[in-house]
C-alpha cells in the first residue's frame, strides 16, 4: 500500500516542487507508525510566490466566463471519481479511516466539484426597479479575490474540497494549507485540477509551521478573504488575524454533539444507529455525535445495546477492507482520549466498554461508552474528537433542552423521536447550525454546513458556501447627461 503513497510536494503557480533545499517533516502511516515519506515546507518565498501567482490569476480567472469555471470543476470531478479507488487507499493510509469511508470521502468530494460547477452557472444578480426614469438599478456578485483557506487532517479531501471547488466556482483563487498530517489527500484534488487543464495559479498548495504560514498569508493585501476549519483556539487566532485585517473569514470549529432519544422510538435500533455515526473516523468528526441524553425509561436499554454494537466493532489497520474503524490520526489523540477517559472514570463514571488503546503498533483506541457521568467529569464539556460515548439520563423535554443547550458549541444536534410536536419544539430551541432528526447524517454537497456560538460562523455548502466568497457590487446606471 505505501507504493501507492505520492511523492509529498507543494504546488505554486501550477508548478509541482519537491524537498530541493526547503525543510521537510516526515508523514506518519497511523495504522503502523510508521513514516510514510518526507513532506517539504515552503519557505517565506514560496509563500510570496503562492500569494503574487494567485493575485495574478485572479484577474484572470475572474474574467473566464461562467460555462467555463464550470467546465474545469465537472472535469476535475470526473477524474476524482475515475480515480476513487486508489485516492481512496491513499487517504486510508495516510489518516487511518477505513477503505470504505476513504472512498466514500473521494466520492463525496468529487460530489461537491460538481455541485459547485453547477452553482457556478447560477451566480446572478438582481435588478431592482428604478426610482428616476431610464436608470437601471444594477446587483453584481463578484469574487472577493485571493482566498488563504487552512484545513485539518480529519477530512484530508472533504474539507478542502469543500474550500476550493466553492471558491473556485465564485471566479476565486485560492491558497490552501492543509493539515501537514494528511498532505496527499488535497495534492491529489491539485492534480486533478491541473489535468483538468485548471489555469496556473488559480490554485496553490502550500506546506509549513502552521502558525507561521497563517499569519504570513493573512497579513498580505493581497489575500481578500480566510477560511478555517480546525479547533476554536486555532479558530479565534485565525480570526483575530484576519480581523486585524478587516477581512472576512469562514470559521468551521469544534462541537459537541448532543443527541436526545425519547422513549418513544426504539432504544435499540436508535443505539444501534447511534453506534454506527459515532465510530465513524473514529469519532474525529466535528459533528460526531458525542452527548446521548436518553430518556429515563430507555436509559439502560440503550447503553446495553449502544455498548454491544461499539464491542463488535471490527477494530484494525484502515487498509484492511475486514475493518470497521481504524487507528485515531495520530500519537497525540490517543493521549488524549486516555487523559479524558482517565479522568471521567477517576471522578466516577462507568465504562460500558473500551476505555483503552489497544496493545498494537500504531494509533489504535477502543470504541468507548460511558455513563453514569458526573458533572465534574472534564469530558461532558471538551470535545473528545474520538471515539469516546457519553450517555446520561433525562427525564423530560425541557431538560434535555437545557442539557443540549449547555454548552458553548453549537455545531451539530440530533434527536429520535416520533413526535411531530416535539420536532417543531425542538426545531425551534436547539441551538445549533445544524440539526438531524431521526438521522445522523448532515452533510451535503447542497446543503448548508456550519455552526453557531463558539463552534464559528459562516456556512459551507449549498448555495451559501459560494456565496461566502462573492462580493455585492451595486451599479446606478443614470442616462448620459
Ligand atoms: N472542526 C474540525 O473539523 C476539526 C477540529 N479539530 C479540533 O482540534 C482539536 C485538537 O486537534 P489538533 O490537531 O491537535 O488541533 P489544533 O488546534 O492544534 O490543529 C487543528 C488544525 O489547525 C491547524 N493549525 C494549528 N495552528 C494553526 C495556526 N496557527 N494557523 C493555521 N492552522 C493551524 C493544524 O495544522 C491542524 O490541522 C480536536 O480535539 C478538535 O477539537 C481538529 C481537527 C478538525
Ligand atoms: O469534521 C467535519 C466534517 C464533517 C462531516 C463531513 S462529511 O461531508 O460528512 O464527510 C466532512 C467534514
Amino acid at each position: 500500500m505505501p507504493s501507492l503513497y505520492p511523492e509529498l510536494q507543494l504546488y505554486i503557480d501550477g508548478e509541482w516542487l519537491g524537498a530541493q533545499g526547503r525543510p521537510s517533516e516526515t508523514v506518519f502511516n497511523p495504522s503502523t507508525g510508521g513514516a510514510l515519506g518526507d513532506l517539504p515546507h515552503a519557505t517565506f518565498g514560496d509563500l510570496d510566490h503562492a500569494l503574487s501567482s494567485a493575485d495574478r490569476a485572479w484577474r484572470t480567472w475572474r474574467a473566464t466566463t461562467a460555462a467555463h469555471r464550470s467546465g474545469v470543476l465537472r472535469q476535475a470531478a470526473m477524474l476524482l471519481r475515475s480515480r476513487a479507488e486508489t485516492l481512496g487507499a491513499v487517504l486510508a493510509t495516510e489518516q487511518g479511516k477505513t477503505l470504505m469511508e476513504a472512498r466514500q470521502e473521494v466520492l463525496g468530494s468529487a460530489e461537491v466539484f460538481e455541485w459547485c460547477a453547477d452553482e457556478a452557472r447560477r451566480l446572478y444578480g438582481r435588478v431592482i426597479p428604478s426610482r428616476e426614469p431610464g436608470w437601471r438599478q444594477l446587483v453584481l456578485r463578484q469574487p472577493v479575490g485571493v482566498v488563504a483557506a487552512f484545513t485539518p487532517w480529519n477530512f484530508p479531501m472533504m474539507i478542502p474540497a469543500r474550500k476550493i471547488a466553492a471558491s473556485l466556482a465564485a471566479g476565486c483563487t485560492c491558497i490552501i494549507k492543509p493539515s501537514e498530517e494528511t498532505p496527499a489527500g488535497v495534492l491529489e484534488i491539485a492534480r486533478a485540477l491541473h489535468d483538468a487543464g485548471l489555469p496556473r495559479g488559480v490554485l496553490n498548495v502550500v506546506f509549513g509551521v502552521p502558525a507561521e504560514v497563517s499569519r504570513h498569508l493573512i497579513a498580505s493585501p493581497l489575500v481578500r478573504k480566510v477560511t478555517f476549519t480546525g479547533s476554536v483556539p486555532v479558530g479565534r487566532v485565525i480570526a483575530s488575524l484576519a480581523a486585524e485585517q478587516a477581512k472576512p473569514a469562514t470559521l468551521e470549529l469544534g462541537g459537541h454533539a448532543p443527541v436526545l432519544i425519547f422513549d418513544d422510538v426504539d432504544a435499540e435500533r436508535a443505539a444501534r444507529a447511534c453506534a454506527t455515526g459515532k465510530f465513524r473516523n473514529a469519532g474525529q468528526v466535528c459533528t460526531s455525535p458525542t452527548r446521548f441524553y436518553v430518556q429515563r425509561s430507555a436509559y439502560a436499554t440503550f447503553v446495553e445495546s449502544f455498548a454491544r454494537a461499539a464491542s463488535s466493532l471490527a477494530v484494525g489497520d484502515a487498509t484492511d477492507g475486514g475493518s470497521t474503524m481504524g487507528p485515531l490520526a495520530s500519537a497525540r489523540r490517543v493521549a488524549a482520549m486516555q487523559s479524558l477517559v482517565d479522568d471521567a472514570v477517576a471522578s466516577g463514571a462507568r465504562l460500558a466498554c473500551g476505555g483503552s488503546r489497544l496493545p498494537r503498533d500504531g494509533f489504535f483506541f477502543a470504541p468507548t461508552v460511558l455513563h453514569e457521568l458526573p458533572p465534574s467529569a472534564r469530558v461532558l464539556s471538551e470535545e473528545p474528537f474520538g471515539p469516546l460515548a457519553l450517555v446520561l439520563p433525562f427525564d423530560d423535554e425541557d431538560e434535555a433542552i437545557d442539557a443540549a443547550n449547555a454548552l458553548p458549541y453549537g455545531l451539530a444536534a440530533y434527536a429520535f423521536t416520533n413526535d411531530a410536536g416535539r420536532i417543531v419544539r425542538l426545531s425551534e430551541r436547539v441551538e445549533t447550525g445544524m440539526l438531524g432528526i431521526n438521522t445522523l447524517i448532515l452533510a451535503g454537497a447542497d446543503t448548508p454546513f456550519g455552526g453557531v456560538k463558539d463552534s464559528g460562523y459562516g456556512s459551507e455548502g449549498g448555495m451559501e458556501g459560494v456565496e461566502a466568497y462573492l462580493v455585492t457590487k451595486y451599479v446606478a446606471q443614470a442616462p448620459a447627461p
